[in-house]
């Protein structure tokens, strides 16, 4: 079943430069795909798109479709392109949720993590009281937190890089989206953690079903997660595949300059990242 439909979508910026160039792909419901890029490819400007979420001055245009029947009647087959703010705010965190690279910026520095991962269980599942505390120990030790009472009481600025990134990774599923957008959610992260927390992506994303839309400069984080890869290039998608593919037969020389520079890093990181791929294979 096709979730999410992206028809030859255009961000243009402020002074008038197409920062998105005509991006088409679909998306099924529990798949996963990730898109790739060097900085300033347009990987973030068309997850922001696909959220209704673009900065001021921006023109979208194209078409991004959510059909995520069973989930609400009233979200069947959602155009996102401009559509008005109360269908966007109903559409994310139930269709669709995000975890971004900086966890800081999801977390309020002054509230408790608790009380944050609280807020979406309260909003959309009506929790309260004892139930809704029982709820937050759950969504932390969902993503794996030791002691999620200890870190519930805590203040972000209290908790690791690592420990932050789970918590936002609790709040972007809390509502259970069918899609689940993670832009660079490892890429702040020590080596080491990236690969826990990638793990523990992984994990969720196929213990829900959820879709994933995996986003990062990084083509050994991505192919180690996604089953399919768009390739970004100055806004325009120039190449796309299964990850296995694009990795060891890259059509495009944009394509294999990245899996070039991959591979020299996964080297030099001395198979820290390895993962599905062998990296080492000419
Ligand atoms: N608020 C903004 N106003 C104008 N141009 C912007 C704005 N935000 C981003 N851009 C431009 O849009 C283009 C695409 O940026 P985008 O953030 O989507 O790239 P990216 O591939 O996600 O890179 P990164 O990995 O660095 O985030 C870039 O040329 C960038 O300079």
């Amino acid at each position: 079943m096709t979730l999410l439909t992206v028809a030859g979508l255009h961000v243009r910026g402020p002074e008038g430069r197409d920062l998105v160039s005509d991006v088409s792909f679909t998306l099924d419901a529990g798949e996963r795909l990730g898109l790739i890029g060097e900085s300033g490819s347009g990987k973030s400007m068309t997850a922001l798109a696909i959220m209704g979420l673009t900065p001021p001055g921006m023109t979208v245009s194209g078409s991004v479709v959510f059909d995520a029947p069973g989930l609400d009647r009233s979200l069947d087959r959602t155009e996102v392109v401009g559509a008005g703010e109360r269908r966007l705010t109903s559409l994310r965190g139930r269709a669709t949720s995000t975890v971004f690279q900086e966890p800081l910026t999801a977390l309020d520095p002054l509230m408790r993590v608790g009380r944050q991962v609280a807020e979406p269980l309260r909003r959309r599942r009506g929790l309260r009281g004892r139930a809704l505390r029982a709820a937050v120990t759950a969504a932390l030790e969902e993503v794996r937190l030791a002691d999620p009472e200890r870190i519930a009481r805590a203040y972000p600025h209290e908790i690791s890089g690592g420990q932050r990134q789970r918590v936002a990774i609790a709040m972007a599923i809390a509502c259970d989206p069918a899609l689940l957008i993670a832009d660079e959610p490892t890429t702040a992260l020590d080596v080491t953690v990236q690969a826990d927390v990638l793990a523990l992506l992984d994990g969720l994303v196929e213990e829900r079903g959820m879709a994933l839309l995996f986003i990062s400069h990084d083509l050994a984080v991505v192919s180690r997660i996604a089953e399919r890869v768009i390739v970004l290039k100055d806004g325009a998608a120039v190449e796309s595949g299964s990850a296995g593919d694009v990795v060891n037969a890259p059509r495009h020389p944009y394509t294999r300059d990245l899996v070039g520079s991959a591979r020299r890093l996964d080297g030099a990181l001395d198979g820290a990242l390895d993962g599905a791929i062998d990296w080492r294979t000419p």
